[in-house]
């Protein structure tokens, strides 16, 4: 479990972290969503040591990390992929890592079988890795050890997407054996695929905590028409508050069968009427976020009244 109570960061008069509180569960994935510079990775650093917290603190397992009795195999972290030595090979990594937890030599050829890593690859020096190769090479080193959780800084990054299912697979047989997962990520349908809780944050604060299934309850009815104005204004006509969203449909908070009707009797052919589900994270984190977005050209609120 990984539990963080009231974390405060500032930096100067800047308050990258601001009286932040979750709690990460064992059994689940919770990914942690936001904006570039929201402040996923600081409390991530903070949690695992690297940073200092203001005020408030991050425990593992009960315990501050400098406080864990023997880090390297209770906590997996993966924070930077890219910050691993590029003059080494990915075996040297490995092996220095094993011996340094007091590992067998039989434990890096098993991580170096479960990222996928072949024995050529291996003995590549890093500096020759692509991006992908380095996470699964993180990952790897995240999972030496046997920990019970894992924090990890944007995982899929670099992945494609063959590398991408098979991370989620991984992630998912960890937490259905106990372990916690706790894991950042830019890429949302990502995390709507793989992560059973949610941790928002935008611009320092907690937007939103909560169950998957609990945030994108209600979610509404996705509904696009040839003209969406015209079917935004017919759904207001109706009582029904409507959405544009970013792909150009209407985000209607209504049910399907109350939203095909209001079209129907205002002779609207529609292209797409479906739960609003598949948009219904990115909707949300845009909508939550929306204050800390630099990108202002997504107008979420009254854009199609
Ligand atoms: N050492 C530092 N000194 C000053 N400001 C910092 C420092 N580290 C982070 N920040 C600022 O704190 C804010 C949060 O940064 P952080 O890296 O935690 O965001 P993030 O959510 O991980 O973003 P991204 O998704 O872009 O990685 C940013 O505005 C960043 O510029």
């Amino acid at each position: 479990m990984i539990t963080v109570h009231s974390l405060t960061k500032k930096y100067g008069g800047f308050t990258a972290v601001d009286d932040v509180s979750f709690t990460a569960h064992p059994g689940r994935v919770t990914g942690f969503l936001g904006p570039n510079g929201a402040g996923k990775s600081t409390t991530m650093r903070i949690m695992v040591g690297l940073t200092d917290p203001g005020s408030g603190d991050a425990r593992i397992l009960g315990h501050r990390f400098a406080d864990l009795p023997d880090p390297g195999r209770e906590v997996g972290v993966l924070l930077d992929a890219s910050a691993q030595h590029a003059g080494r090979t990915g075996r040297e990594i490995l092996t220095i890592a094993a011996r340094t937890m007091g590992l067998p030599r039989t434990r890096v050829d098993a991580m170096l079988e479960r990222v996928s890593l072949t024995p050529e690859e291996a003995g590549r020096r890093v500096r020759n890795y692509s991006l992908g190769m380095r996470q699964r090479l993180g990952i790897a080193t995240a999972l030496l050890g046997d920990p019970e959780v894992l924090i990890l800084d944007e995982p899929a990054n670099g992945l494609d997407p063959a590398g991408i299912r098979w991370m989620r697979d991984l992630l998912r047989g960890f937490a259905d054996d106990g372990g916690t997962v706790l894991l950042s990520s830019h890429l949302l349908h990502e995390i709507e695929v793989i992560a059973d809780d949610l941790v928002v944050i935008g611009n320092g604060r907690i937007v939103a905590h909560g169950t998957k299934d609990e945030l994108l309850a209600g979610a509404g009815t996705l509904v696009r028409a040839a003209h969406g104005p015209t079917l935004a204004a017919a759904l207001h006509a109706d009582g029904i508050t409507a959405t544009a969203t970013t792909g150009g449909a209407v985000l209607a908070e209504a049910d399907l069968a109350h939203v095909g009707r209001v079209a129907f009797e205002a002779g609207i052919p529609l292209i797409e009427l479906r739960p609003a589900d598949g948009a219904g994270l990115e909707e949300m984190f845009l909508a939550l976020t929306a204050e800390s977005q630099r990108d202002s050209a997504i107008e979420l609120e009254g854009a199609v009244a």
